[in-house]
This record gives structure tokens, sequence and C-alpha cells, in this order.
């Protein structure tokens, strides 16, 4: 019985919308998660990043493993308690920030032993251990697979080694998790930009049996290109009946490729960390704040939107929150950004549910990359 029921409303070619039913509420997909590593949405209050309309956000295990540590989260109440977030949280298995963030690492077959970014400590992940601390200690509601996210680009030797790992660590994580009923367990597709591999990886994942599948090994520098053509077969190989997230991705237009392809959840650190340097989002493209000519444009970024942020401050107070380096202007442009995408996956289930997807993707793409 899947703990999650994934009910699909509409579907247009291979685009879906649906609503996967949690515990803590419902998650209309085509669905945007905001990232939250530290446990906190970096620059937003909860109440903001629920105003935009997420559903769901993401933690990290890695992050939090490190500081305040898993115990102490555990201690203070588990992840939803400590932030004041009451909705879902999906957190990641820890290994890909390992090999992105910590100094020295080493992967085995057991494990993956590490020495802390912030302290220098030793720490050890085995998937075993992951999903105690996804699970048991931070309490999340959906919980990923300790996997292997192989570098791009990859030989297909090292790719197969990477996704056969990965398999075997789907296995143990599935045992690990055992029977629970109110969390879920997503395992990830690995096999890089080979087909054969990905789908060797899919047959494996679809019998140990998951209630989502994630696909990884993407938005790791092979571009967008690159990665519709893997999108063209990858989600596809995966049960229909159950939600497809596509890992750390991405931009706007790499979100409505990806939802024509057959994707369901997507999380990517872009829309903060874009804000926080300046840049917004718009349906009309990206624009940065800190160019001489919203000097004295007093037009909103966007005057239908019901974000305070988007629809109440003119460019050019905004540019001078940035020149003059106030932290608001890191605040407002983060929750800007945010409603941005949840507008847009919202226009895409609007789009999907009424049959006029195609439309959308053709209009979107016409405005939005028109720059
Ligand atoms: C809080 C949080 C931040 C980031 C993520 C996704 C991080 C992420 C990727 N980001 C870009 N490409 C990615 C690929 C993988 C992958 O293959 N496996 C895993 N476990 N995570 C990935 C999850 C949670």
């Amino acid at each position: 019985m899947a703990a999650f029921p994934f009910e699909i409303k509409a579907v247009e070619g291979k685009a879906r919308t649906g609503v996967l039913k949690t515990p803590r509420g419902d998650i209309r997909t085509p669905a945007f998660m905001p990232v939250g590593t530290a446990a906190t949405v970096k620059a937003m209050t909860v109440d903001q990043v629920k105003a935009t309309g997420a559903d769901i956000i993401l933690g990290n295990t890695y992050h939090l493993m490190l500081r305040p540590s898993a115990e102490r989260v555990a201690r203070l109440g588990g992840l939803h308690k400590f932030m004041r977030w009451d909705k879902p949280i999906l957190t990641d298995s820890g290994g890909f920030q390992v090999m992105s963030l910590s100094g020295i690492s080493k992967l085995t077959e057991e494990a993956v032993t590490f020495s802390s970014h912030v302290d220098g400590s030793k720490h050890v992940l085995t998937p075993e251990r992951s999903i105690e601390i996804q699970a048991d200690l931070l309490g999340s509601d959906i919980v990923m697979q300790l996997d292997e996210c192989v570098a791009w680009p990859a030989e297909e030797a090292r790719a197969r080694k990477g996704m056969e790992l990965s398999a075997r660590w789907a296995r143990r994580s599935k045992d690990a998790f055992g029977t629970r009923d109110t969390q879920a367990l997503f395992g990830i597709q690995q096999g890089s930009t080979f087909e054969a591999l990905r789908r060797e990886s899919s047959d494996r994942l679809r019998e140990i049996g998951f209630d989502g599948y994630a696909i990884g090994g993407l938005a790791v520098g092979e571009g967008h290109e690159a990665m519709c053509e893997v999108l063209d077969y990858a989600p596809g190989l995966l049960p229909e009946d159950r939600p497809r997230y596509l890992m750390g991705v991405g931009k706007p237009i790499d979100l409505v490729e990806a939802v024509a392809r057959g994707v369901d959840m997507f999380d990517c650190v872009l829309p903060t960390r874009s804000g926080r340097h300046g840049q917004a989002w718009t349906w009309d493209g990206p624009i940065n704040l800190k160019n001489a000519k919203y000097a004295e444009d007093e037009s909103p970024l966007d005057p239908d939107s019901d974000c305070p942020a988007s629809r109440d401050y003119s460019k050019a107070y905004l540019r001078h929150l940035f020149k003059a380096e106030e932290i608001l202007g890191q605040v407002l442009l983060s929750w800007h950004n945010i409603a941005f995408f949840q507008a847009l996956t919202a226009a895409m289930r609007a789009a999907i549910a009424e049959g006029r997807f195609e439309r959308f993707r053709r209009e979107f793409r016409a405005r939005h990359l028109s720059q």
C-alpha cells in the first residue's frame, strides 16, 4: 500500500497535473519546492513562504547533521516544530552535499565518510544512518535514499559503477525504512547520460518499490539541451502512477520543458540564491535590478501578483536597496522569486487541467526567452 496516494487529475501529452496527499497536507503537482537547507528558506519567514503558495519545502540532512546536529533537532521536537513549518518537508539524503560541499570524503560500499565543512569533525553516512536522521530525528515527510550522484561528464563504466552502488543503497534504504506508513521513501534514478543505465536503474528501483521516484544525476553542469535529451526518455522509465521528482532543477524554462516530458516535482536554490544577488525572475525573463536603467523605474516587478514583494515595491526602490546593500533587498527579492516560481507551477497546473499546456509552453517560451 503506497503511503501517500497520488491522484493524477489530468494529462496532456506527457505532462500531468495531480495531488500527492500526505498526512501533513496535499502537494499540488507540478510542484516547486523551495530549498530550506539549514532549517530556513534563506531570508524568508515560514509565513512568507506559505503566502507564496508553496505546499512543501526541502531540508538538508548534510547541513543539519553538522549543525545543530540531528539529535539536537530531535530533542527540540523535530524539524517541523524547530522551524515552525507544519506542512510537508522533503529531505535529501546528504550524499550529494557531501560530494559538493565537504572537504575530504571517502566513498565505499558501506558508507560515505567525510569531514565537516563547518568544524572539520569526522562524520559517517550510511544508507541506514541517513534514513535514521531523516525519518526518526528530523521527522521529514518524504525521505530520499542515499545515492551517489556521479559528476558530469562521466565515462559509461564510471556511470555504471555509480548507478549500481546507488541501486544497492536503494535496497538498503528500503530495508532500513521498513513499513512506515506516515512517511514516504523515494528512490533515485541514476545513470548519467546513458539510456541503458537509466533503464537498468529504473528497473531495479521498480523491483524494490518506492512511494515516489527521483531523477538524479542531472543539473550537474550538463546544460539545458543535454538535460532535455535525457528527459526525453528518463521520466517514462519510471512508474507512471507515482510522483517523479527532478532533483536540483531549475530555471523557469527548465521547469516548463521538464513538465512537458512528464516530471511532477522540482527543487532549486536559484530563486533564493539569485534573489540575494539582485536577479528578479519575471514572465519576461530574468532582470538584474542593479542595472542603472531601473534607477527611476516606478513600476513594480509584477502588478498582477498577490505577493506584496512583487506588487507593492518599485524597481527603483529595490535597486536602491541592493546598491545600499540593505538586507531588505535580499528579503523582498527572495520573496518575489519564490512567489514567481509558485505562480509558474500554478499556471502549468491550470494549463494542463484545461488541456492548453502546449499553448502555454509556446507562449511562455516566446515571452520569457525574448529578452
Ligand atoms: C535541501 C536540498 C537541496 C538540494 C537537493 C537536491 C540535490 C541534488 C541535486 N542538485 C542538482 N543536481 C542534483 C542531483 C542530485 C542527486 O543525483 N542525488 C541527490 N540525492 N541529490 C541531488 C535536495 C535538497
